[in-house]
């Protein structure tokens, strides 16, 4: 899959958030977006995915998107706060996400739960959930079913060493089958590690590095 941005501009409240954004994105690679808090880098992720409207083209393989309809089939989003049912436990979350989405089965369920580090036998109910916690179980959704697109803002927030390095893997493993992802990350060693490409966001624009 190759991904192009084209002018993309995005204005709140009469505010420039960004625009002039270019960007090229392709399978089998990680996308860095570095950048001073506030620069626009969750912007343009959610532009990208749809879940902002914007200005400017969206082009996939060649063709550019109606972002009136849903345009990605295959992606996984961590964004923000991902939208957990709260008073379901982290199996029963991702078995109704995997039931909305494809057919996930559940013991490919049991195994992302246990890869990320949470138990698929904890009842406990994701309102009781620690920040680290909702973050693995964020993690977990975003890489359900596969998807050939994993957009992760700030995956490593909350998260401990040992988590830490286990999501540097899952996420090197997908790039290794032709996924493409695209990252935020504020630690630049970490950016260093992962990244093929990085974007640096700044003066409401996209530059290569
Ligand atoms: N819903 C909104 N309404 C108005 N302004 C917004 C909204 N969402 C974001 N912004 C503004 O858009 C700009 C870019 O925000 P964005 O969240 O993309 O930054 P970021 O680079 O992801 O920052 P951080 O590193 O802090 O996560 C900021 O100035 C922010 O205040």
């Amino acid at each position: 899959m190759k991904i192009k941005l084209e002018n993309l501009e995005k204005k709140l409240d009469g505010n420039v958030i960004i625009e002039n954004v270019n960007m090229e994105f392709e399978s089998g690679n990680i996308y860095g977006l570095v950048g001073r808090n506030g620069s626009g880098k969750t912007m343009i992720m959610k532009c990208l995915c749809g879940f902002m409207k914007s200005k400017g083209d969206i082009i996939i393989d060649g063709v550019k998107v109606d972002t009136s309809k849903k345009y990605l089939d295959s992606v996984g989003v961590l964004i923000e706060t991902p939208g957990f049912i709260e008073h379901y436990s982290a199996f029963d979350n991702l078995k109704e996400l995997a039931s909305i989405k494809k057919i996930a089965s559940d013991d490919e369920i049991k195994e992302l739960l246990n890869e990320v580090g949470l138990d698929w036998q904890d009842k406990k109910k994701v309102k009781k959930y620690s920040l680290g916690m909702r973050q693995k179980l964020g993690i977990a959704m975003a890489f359900l079913e596969e998807p050939e697109l994993i957009i992760l803002d700030e995956p490593f927030n909350a998260l401990d060493e040992a988590t830490e390095a286990v999501v540097v893997e899952m996420i090197k493993k997908r790039k290794e089958a032709g996924k493409l992802i695209i990252i935020t990350c504020h630690d630049s060693s970490m950016i260093e590690e992962l990244c093929s490409k990085v974007y640096k966001i700044e003066n409401h624009t996209a530059k290569l590095m």
